[in-house]
């Protein structure tokens, strides 16, 4: 099966202005930030010292001209003398996060911004709200943008997809963990339910093409095929309906929830077409600060690592879980980028052979745990590179 994706390779503003960030959403990229700047205080609550500070402190473009015009500079050079100090003294240093329930609240007493990928109706806003009940969920245009919105302080976290019960994992949000410095201080299930939505008046019949993110076409692979839909994919669900909306289109559909239904007035043509009614999403909860791991109930780790070519390190790497009966929840291998593929040692020289790659692991310990401390002691001796992502408590909750 072949997908058309007319808008993979372009900017998400180049594509279509239908599917242009739509305002109050934040993209970021340095001349995009300096329009969100003007913005701020409009979306901030206006006590909010501390986050206008850092929202403007975040908001200036990288190598941003003195002599330029930029109008958030006043607001910004009399918000640094009023709040340094007080900046200074409570967010110097990073401070570990409770491993509590998830609070929804920031120490002001603002909502809790939580960043997810997708328009209003996307999978991940309701993902997010799961997450962190009565949050403000800030949509994003892409993954590496609700990572740079944390990393930027314009929002306290993002909920961002790992993997799918139908359609497996996906693979850009595992290797933007690495590129990014953000830490996994918590997981959420969410069940993903698909409708088939068309505008008011279309019958199914009457549709040729149908658009949603690529995750949520293969997840309903057979029913598609079996309307002989074309598919075209796009950045999300909610972003598939907003375009199908928008443009009364007549022949094409979404694959979205009701709740996009909802949100861009739609009819839903068909409900639970997911190819099995098990279909469940795992998303991460990213932080700038690690949680404190406990022991009071049910941890999860997830570390990423390298390997030197030989026989059976692999084997040896997984051992150092497998001796101290540590459970292993997810394995998955990406390739290491940057890294020349290696020739073989045959003597057949400059012959490319190997490909260089990184384990990502889930298992089923906290790192407050001394058995857990010891296995990854055991792998350093012979990894050639190890990162702790996150400890953070495993989400037990019925979907
Ligand atoms: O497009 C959306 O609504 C999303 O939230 C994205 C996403 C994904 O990336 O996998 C999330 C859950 C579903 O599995 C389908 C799509």
């Amino acid at each position: 099966m072949q997908y058309r994706s007319p808008l993979a390779t372009k900017s998400m503003a180049t594509r279509s202005p239908m599917l242009a960030p739509p305002p109050g959403q934040i993209t970021i990229n340095p001349d995009q930030i300096h329009l969100v700047a003007t913005k701020l205080p409009l979306v901030l609550p206006k006590h909010c010292r501390r986050r206008r500070l850092l929202l403007a402190l975040a908001c200036v473009p990288h190598g941003a001209n003195d002599e330029g015009p930029n109008k958030s500079k006043p607001e910004l050079q009399s918000l640094l003398e009023e709040s340094l100090d007080d900046v200074v003294a409570r967010d110097a240093l990073p401070k570990p996060l409770s491993s509590n329930l998830p609070t929804s609240s920031v120490s002001d007493g603002s909502r809790l911004r939580v960043a997810f990928q997708g328009v209003r109706g996307a999978y991940s806003e309701s993902a997010a709200q799961k997450a962190y009940p009565n949050c403000e969920a800030v949509p994003c245009d892409q993954f590496d943008t609700a990572f740079e919105a944390v990393e930027r302080w314009l929002v306290e976290r993002a909920v961002l997809p790992i993997e799918n019960s139908l359609g497996g994992s996906i693979h850009r949000n595992y290797d933007l963990l690495l590129r990014h410095k953000l830490h996994i201080v918590g997981e959420v299930k969410y069940a993903v339910r698909h409708c088939l939505l068309a505008n008011h008046g279309v019958k199914v019949e009457d549709l040729k093409r149908v658009l949603s993110h690529p995750q949520a076409l293969a997840q309903c692979e057979h029913t598609l095929t079996k309307l002989g839909l074309v598919r075209e994919a796009v950045d999300d669900t909610a972003g598939a309906a907003k375009h199908v909306a928008l443009n009364k289109l007549q022949d094409t559909g979404a694959v979205a929830s009701a709740v996009a239904a909802r949100i861009y007035g739609l009819n839903i043509l068909a409900e639970d077409i997911q190819d099995d009614c098990d279909n469940v999403t795992r998303f991460l909860m990213l932080a700038r600060e690690p949680i404190i791991p406990g022991t009071d109930r049910l941890f999860k780790t997830t570390i990423v690592f390298s390997l030197e070519e030989g026989p059976g390190v692999l084997f040896k790497a997984l051992a150092v879980f497998a001796l101290r009966q540590i459970n292993l929840t997810k394995i998955e291998s990406r390739p290491l980028r940057k890294q020349p593929l290696r020739g073989s040692d045959d003597g057949n020289a400059g012959s490319p052979t190997y490909f260089d790659y990184l384990f990502y692991v889930d298992f089923e310990a906290s790192m407050a745990d001394q058995n857990a401390q010891n296995a990854l002691r055991h792998l350093k001796e012979f990894a050639t590179f190890l990162r702790v992502l996150g400890s953070y408590p495993v989400d037990t909750s019925m979907i």
